[in-house]
């Protein structure tokens, strides 16, 4: 068997270890040696390029999308446990389209009656817009290139996928195979796709090759096998070739493979005539970087799947990939604006649930439950409508700017009910964001205070999330409902004259009869607490505050005071239908906080 030729890109060990040194650990460093079999896993050698000491990606930002190509229906559907039926591919399908998707690969139609009648069933149907490009999967089998040709036969466009293992470890062991063996595969199936595209006239063909394992495949026989493929396939600016680098199962993190693509980017042959691709897998988690590192070291697209489905630990994400172009103001060129929609598709082909916390996508990914996050949310949140309010505008024309959301929720088809949720890590902010969002209730500070503290004994107690509902009943237990009120309010008349109000009250107190009371004051509040002098009630107003509320008993008014009674300070509320009513509500729940 041939070696592959030597490569001093493998060999070289340019890596300079980091982390604490072992010989001398420190005082503060009392981590030790593990019993797990590392020493397996230890490698020699180097997979960066060692003429790569002058990379340029570090220097890189990304300033536009890379061309997306969603391989969903291959990749992601040969990881499913039950692989999608027809019905499941064509919502797939549909979904793709939808968001815009150009470039599309459904399937591995050699492989199965499913793939190809569903491919059939696309072609057949007229179901691909004119400007997406459907892509069909083939390994380097005359055999199957040939059942593969059948499936696309009528297509008006397509792209076929070539692809084969190339690291030595493949070679060995699944082909037994030598390097030069492996190439000369490759070419023969370039060559046989080549020969059959030239008597399918009807369909405008385009070439992807893949040689699988790149990532762990020496730099220099992959570079070698790829410009042999882009020859014989011609490739030309106006007819390019796709080479698309996988990191099949990935090995290194995303700076090794970002150094590889960079190679391979500077030292292809028609470069302009190549479209260069990256494929990541997620195994060390790091999928969605290698990706942005890649593009950033040269790639010009990249493929991967909805929410990273995919073999083991799945593919890379494009719904991540998209969004965080988004979140640094790049268009995406995908429509992500109803991402609950597209994970419902995505869950309902895959029958696989989408984590709650995956980037963008998961049910609590803008959801704030601990105190501080929730008070920052909301003043982020304020600080929005202020500035828009400034500025004559919506808040969704203002630059968006808010603590620990970096994007919009709106811009995704959320809202903004679950952004704060409250529980015992909740604190004043969110819980008064919560009664401000759900019940238009905009509580003074200090309320807040004393609110969230009762709010908080209740969760801790229970132990479990408060809803908007739940929350409003705390509110209303502590400053509405008062099953044995000291004092109770049954009517009032106010008359004004001048700068001064009189009122008319007619009043229970303690455990008296009903009482009328007359009082003055700058206004209806000064008049009843000078009124209720005549009961013994020593009151002084602190602050009265408050405002319209509108809700699903109309438009009403909320009001808060804090009061001076006994040498203490009390917290009520009131909602009424008029201003004053409430007013005089918020007093009078100030007392019976006072006597309760
Ligand atoms: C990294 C990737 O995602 S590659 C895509 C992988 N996707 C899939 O495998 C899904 C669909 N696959 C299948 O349905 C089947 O594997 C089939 C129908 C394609 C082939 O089935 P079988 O002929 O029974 O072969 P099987 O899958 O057991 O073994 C693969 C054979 O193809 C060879 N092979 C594997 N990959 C390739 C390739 N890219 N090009 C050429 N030959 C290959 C293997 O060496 C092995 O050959 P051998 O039989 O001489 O040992
Ligand atoms: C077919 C190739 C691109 C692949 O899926 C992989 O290597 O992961
Ligand atoms: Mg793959």
């Amino acid at each position: 068997m041939t070696e592959a030729p030597p490569s001093p890109l493998v060999t070289s060990r340019l890596r300079t270890p980091v982390g604490p040194r072992r010989d001398d650990q420190q005082w503060w460093n009392a981590q030790r040696g593990s019993a797990m079999p590392f020493q397996r896993y230890e490698r020699s050698g180097s997979r960066l390029p060692h003429e790569l000491t002058d990379r340029t990606w570090p220097m890189k930002s990304l300033v536009r999308a890379p061309l997306w190509a969603s391989v969903d229906l291959r990749d992601g559907n040969q990881a499913l446990s039950s692989p999608m039926d027809i019905e499941r591919k064509s919502r797939m399908f549909d979904l793709l389209v939808s968001m815009g998707f150009k470039d599309i690969e459904v399937g591995y139609p050699s492989a199965s009656d499913a793939d190809f009648s569903f491919l059939r069933m696309l072609i057949e149907q007229d179901r691909i817009p004119d400007d997406v490009t459907i892509s069909v999967f083939t390994p380097a089998r005359p055999e199957l290139i040939d059942r593969t040709f059948e499936a696309i036969e009528g297509a008006d466009r397509a792209m076929v996928h070539l692809c084969n293992a190339t690291a030595c470890l493949w070679r060995e062991v699944v082909f037994g195979m030598s390097a030069d063996d492996v190439q000369r595969m490759a070419l023969r199936s370039a060559e046989h796709i080549a020969r059959r595209a030239e008597s399918a006239k009807r369909t405008e063909l385009r070439f992807e090759y893949s040689p699988e394992t790149f990532n762990v495949t020496e730099p220099e026989f992959v570079l070698r096998l790829s410009n042999a493929i882009t020859s014989l396939w011609d490739a030309s600016p106006d007819r390019p070739v796709t080479l698309n680098l996988p990191t099949t199962v990935e090995t290194d993190s995303p700076n090794v493979f970002a150094d590889q693509v960079e190679w391979m980017h500077r030292n292809l042959e028609r470069r302009d005539a190549v479209i260069l691709s990256v494929h990541p897998h997620n195994d060390r988690g790091t999928a969605v970087a290698s990706a942005e590192l890649a593009v950033m070291a040269g790639a010009d697209r990249v493929e991967g799947t909805l929410f990273g489905n995919g073999e083991r630990t799945g593919n890379v994400c494009l719904a991540t990939l998209a969004l965080n172009l988004f979140s640094q103001g790049i268009d995406p060129q995908l429509d992500f604006s109803d991402i609950d929609r597209i994970r419902r598709t995505v869950e309902f082909a895959n029958q696989l649930p989408v984590h709650p916390r995956h980037p963008y996508a998961g049910d609590l990914v803008y959801t704030a439950f601990s105190g501080t996050h929730q008070d920052a949310i909301a003043k982020g949140l304020a600080a929005i409508e202020r500035r828009a309010a400034e500025a004559g505008t919506a808040t969704t024309e203002v630059p968006w700017d808010v603590p620990y959301l970096p994007i919009d929720p709106k811009d995704v088809g959320r809202t903004y009910e679950s952004v704060v949720r409250v529980n015992s890590q909740s604190g004043k902010g969110g819980v008064a964001h919560v009664l401000k969002s759900a019940y238009g209730l905009d509580l003074p500070r200090g309320m807040r205070v004393e609110l969230a503290r009762q709010v908080q004994q209740v969760a801790d107690g229970d132990g479990v999330e408060l809803t908007s509902r739940e929350l409003r009943a705390v509110f209303a237990e502590m400053y509405l409902d008062f099953a044995r009120p000291a004092l109770l309010l049954k009517e009032f008349q106010l008359t004004s004259e001048g700068d001064t109000t009189d009122i008319d009250a007619l009043v229970v107190h303690g455990e008296g009869r009903e009482k009328r009371l007359a009082g003055s004051g700058a206004d209806a509040a000064g008049a009843y607490v000078d009124a209720l002098a005549g009961t013994g009630l020593a009151v002084e107003i602190a602050e009265i505050t408050g405002h319209v509320v509108s809700d699903s008993l109309g438009t009403r008014y909320a009001a808060y005071a804090q009061i001076g009674l006994d040498g203490a300070t009390r917290y009520g509320a009131a909602i009424a239908g008029d201003e004053a009513s409430a007013r005089l509500g918020a007093v009078t729940s100030a007392v019976n906080r006072a006597h309760a």
